[in-house]
C-alpha cells in the first residue's frame, strides 16, 4: 500500500466478537471505524481504542449505512482496505412457534446488512483493494435445532461470499469465519449456568467456548497480505466443533464395536 491510512470498517464493533476485531485491526495499525446501535459501548471504544472511530449506525438503515461509508472514505482518501460484517442477533425458538417478524428481523440485521454494507464500500473497497470478512456461523456450515431462521441467513452470508468472491476475485477478496461458541453476551445463558456450560463444552473438542480474541485473530489473518491467496472461503473457528461425531461420554462410544473376522 501506498501512502494514507489503512482504513477499517467494523459493523458491530462495539461489543463481543466485533469489539475484539476493533482492538486487534487497531493493533495492526488500521484506522477503524465502528458501526453499532450501542452509542454508550461505542463511545467508549473510541476513548479506550486508538485509531477507533465510533458511528452511531442500524445496519437496517441505507441512510446510516452510507454514512458509516462515507466517514471511512473520507478518511481514507477514497480508499477502504477492510470491512468487517459482524451486527448480528439471534433468536432460538423452534420452527413451528417462530413467526415472520423474528424471520424478517434475523434476515434484515444478518444477511441483508451484508449485502447494504457491501454494496455501499464497493467502490471504495475496488479503489484500496481491500478485502471483506463476514461473521457466518457454524450454524450456516450445518443446520442448528432451534436455530433455523439464524441458520439460515448464516448460510446465505456464505453463499454470497463465495458469490462476491467469483464476481471480484481479481481485486477485493472475500471470506467468512464462521465461529462455534463463543463467550460473548450472544452466549450469557451458557456462561452464568454451570451445568450447561459443562455440557456445551463436553460437545466442543477443545473442551471450552472459544473466545472473541480467538475470532478476531482469523479475521485478521484474512484482512492480512499473508492471507493474499485466500479467496471466498468460510473457515469454522469452533474448537473443532464441527468436525464430527463425538462420544455421548467419556470411554461411551457412539457404537458397539464388532471386531471384523
Ligand atoms: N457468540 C457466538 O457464539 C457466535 C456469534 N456469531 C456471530 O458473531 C457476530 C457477533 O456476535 P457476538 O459478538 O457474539 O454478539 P454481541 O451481541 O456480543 O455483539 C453484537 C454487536 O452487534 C451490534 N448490533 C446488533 N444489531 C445491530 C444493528 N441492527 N445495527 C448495528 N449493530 C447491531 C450490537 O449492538 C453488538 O455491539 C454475530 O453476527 C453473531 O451471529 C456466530 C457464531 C457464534
Ligand atoms: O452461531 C452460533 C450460535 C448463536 C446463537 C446461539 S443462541 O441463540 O444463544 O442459542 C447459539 C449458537
Amino acid at each position: 500500500m501506498t501512502g494514507g491510512a489503512r482504513v477499517a470498517v467494523v459493523t458491530g464493533g462495539a461489543n463481543g466478537i466485533g469489539l475484539a476485531c476493533v482492538r486487534r485491526l487497531s493493533d495492526d495499525g488500521f484506522t477503524v471505524v465502528v458501526a453499532d446501535t450501542d452509542a454508550e459501548a461505542g463511545v467508549r471504544v473510541t476513548a479506550e481504542i486508538p485509531r477507533a472511530e465510533f458511528v452511531a449506525c442500524d445496519v437496517r438503515v441505507r441512510q446510516d449505512i452510507d454514512r458509516v461509508a462515507g466517514t471511512a472514505l473520507e478518511i481514507g482518501r477514497g480508499r477502504l482496505h477492510a470491512l468487517v460484517n459482524n451486527a448480528g442477533q439471534t433468536a432460538r425458538v423452534r420452527f413451528a412457534d417462530s413467526d415472520e417478524t423474528t424471520w424478517r428481523r434475523l434476515d434484515v440485521v444478518n444477511l441483508h446488512s451484508v449485502f447494504s454494507f457491501t454494496h455501499a464500500c464497493l467502490a471504495g473497497l475496488t479503489a484500496g483493494r481491500g478485502s471483506v470478512v463476514s461473521v457466518a456461523s457454524v450454524a450456516g456450515l450445518v443446520g442448528a435445532e432451534d436455530l433455523s431462521a439464524y441458520s439460515s441467513t448464516k448460510a446465505g452470508i456464505i453463499a454470497l461470499t463465495r458469490s462476491l468472491a467469483l464476481e471480484h476475485g481479481e481485486v477485493i477478496r472475500f471470506d467468512a469465519v464462521c465461529p462455534g461458541q463463543i463467550a460473548t453476551r450472544m452466549m450469557a445463558r451458557v456462561q452464568t449456568d454451570d451445568d450447561l456450560r459443562t455440557a456445551v463444552a463436553a460437545q466442543i473438542p477443545a473442551g471450552r467456548l472459544g473466545r472473541p480474541e480467538e475470532v478476531a485473530d482469523v479475521v485478521a489473518w484474512l484482512l492480512s497480505d499473508g492471507a493474499g491467496y485466500v479467496n471466498g472461503v468460510a473457515i469454522a473457528v469452533d474448537g473443532g466443533e464441527s468436525a464430527g461425531f463425538r462420544r455421548l461420554k467419556p470411554g461411551v462410544a457412539l457404537h458397539d464395536h464388532t471386531p471384523a473376522r
